[in-house]
């Protein structure tokens, strides 16, 4: 079989943003590619200096590798670059890691000293973040429907903030912060009213969704914070949503935000203002995703704006990049187990689309079936000089959405035993892993410099069969 790249011809099934691989279908392209990763001289991908089969051996399949210098690169460079834009305009910024994206406490030991505060989304993700000794003043809690335990154990260890989302809650943390005879700053989350352009489910500003309150709402929200003893007005918050990749709705929220803010200046201070996150990262190499830098220069210049023309002075400014921080230093390894040839009939004939099965699937990353997500994918131990073939790669779910990767060219001698890397997969796949079909959770390992070590260790059936209350294994 002739398997040189130009025997090979482009598939009908491909979608249009798909390029052929025409020259070499090894290729790590940097945009999608975690900045350690290489191919070693005997054509094996190796992140932070560790090789994939070495990985693999050692921490089980699949695996997330998380690359800690890209990770600790990306939080100094973001606070770096936020904190230059708004010193332009006098402004203080400070930056609040999104821990939903993914929260370990080495990440979040990472994230401090980077000089990263934590956005925290629930009582749990505020214990991984006290276990690893955040100062509680760093912290920032969120959720739209807090338990009173939340808030409870958040005002206790003295959080900097608590980021207000219904009225009620306003009681309830009034009450909680009394009964501890604390004063606890808050922030009113608002519902600016931008539609975001990303995928219905992560949009988080539009009219109909669950997220923030309205302008009107807010004013009697903060008037009624601004009556209690034991509250005190922080500021206001607005995030517009996930994976974002166009800078007009940041600025416009920016805009909407500080007049609002003008306005309540007329009752008292207003002294924070925080933006969220949201900021897109390039999943395919044809992905344009902004620079963080300029994001930055362009929401600092409507801040400055809209300060101006209201005549009301800069407030700190706060920011909470998740995924921008964590997701491109993030890569999933699997293991090929089947493949199988499938004939896809076309108007015109039909066309051979290449299913590869891995060890996976939607357990460790569902954003695919979650949000239609698309991914790349490379051979990762070894090159290969057969020619490229479109495949799906797909989970061993009992499910036929278990997609991990829609469309992409591998060589097409792609074989049982193969071992697969997927880039940009350290935001929201291991946060949002599950047990389908009993699976294990996979291992989450971080490398550096030539060394790998367990952050959280793989989630076993015995894990799992520990929690089933029949269980007795003095039986088995
Ligand atoms: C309130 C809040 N802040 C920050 C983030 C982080 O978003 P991202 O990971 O897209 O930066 C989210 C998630 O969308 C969020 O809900
Ligand atoms: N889970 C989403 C992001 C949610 C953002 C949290 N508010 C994703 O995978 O893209």
């Amino acid at each position: 079989m002739d398997t040189s790249a130009a025997s090979f011809l482009p598939s009908p099934l491909a979608p249009e943003w798909l390029e052929f691989p025409a020259g070499d279908v090894n290729y790590l392209d940097e945009a999608v590619w975690s900045s350690t990763a290489k191919r070693t001289d005997d054509g094996e991908l190796e992140i932070g200096g560790v090789r994939a089969s070495a990985l693999l051996e050692q921490f089980g399949s699949p695996l997330y590798i998380v690359d800690e210098a890209d990770v600790r690169k990306r939080a100094a460079n973001a606070a770096r670059d936020f904190g230059a834009a708004f010193a332009e305009i006098g402004a203080e910024v400070e930056l609040h890691y999104a821990s939903k994206a993914f929260l370990s406490i080495d990440v979040a030991r990472w994230m401090a000293e980077g000089g990263l505060g934590l956005d925290v989304a629930s009582g749990g993700e505020l214990e991984v973040a006290l276990a690893a000794g955040i100062d509680p003043a760093q912290i920032g809690l969120h959720g739209n429907n807090k338990s009173v335990a939340e808030i409870r154990r958040a005002v206790e260890v003295g959080v900097g903030s608590i980021i207000i989302d219904s009225l009620q809650e306003i009681e309830r943390i009034a009450t909680v912060a009394a009964e501890l005879g604390k004063v606890q700053p808050v922030m009113v989350r608002l519902n600016a009213g931008i539609h975001a352009s990303t995928h219905s489910y992560l949009a988080t500003s539009h009219e109909d969704q669950k997220f923030g309150l309205t302008f009107d709402v807010a004013r009697t929200a903060i008037a009624r914070i601004r009556e209690l003893e034991s509250l005190s007005l922080l500021g206001l918050h607005s995030h517009i949503g996930s994976s974002i990749y166009e800078a007009a709705g940041f600025g416009a929220a920016a805009d909407k935000l500080m007049r609002f803010r003008a306005e309540l200046l007329a009752n008292g201070p207003v002294p924070e203002v925080n933006l969220g996150g949201g900021f897109g990262i390039a999943y395919l190499p044809s992905d344009n995703a902004p620079k963080l830098a300029d994001l930055a220069r362009g929401i600092a210049a409507e801040v400055a704006r809209a300060c101006r023309e209201t005549g009301s002075d800069l407030p700190k400014i706060t920011f909470e990049p998740g995924r921008s921080i964590i997701g491109p230093g993030g890569t999933t390894l699997y293991t090929v187990g089947t493949t199988k040839s499938v004939d896809v009939p076309l108007e015109d004939g039909s066309a051979e689309r290449l299913y590869v099965s891995v060890d996976g699937g939607m357990s460790d990353n569902i954003r695919p079936a979650l949000y239609g997500s698309d991914y790349t994918v490379r051979l990762a131990n070894r090159e290969s000089v057969a020619g490229p073939q479109l495949v799906r790669v797909v989970g061993k779910h009992c499910e036929s959405g278990d997609i991990v990767i829609n469309s992409d060219y591998l060589p097409s001698d792609v074989a049982p035993d193969d071992l697969l890397a997927v880039p940009a997969t350290g935001a929201y796949c291991w946060a949002l892993s599950n047990h389908y079909n009993y699976l294990d959770r996979p291992a989450v390992v971080a490398v550096r410099d030539g060394a790998a070590r367990t952050l959280i260790r793989r989630i076993t059936i015995q894990d799992q069969l520990a929690a089933d209350a029949a269980w007795s294994p003095e039986e088995k």
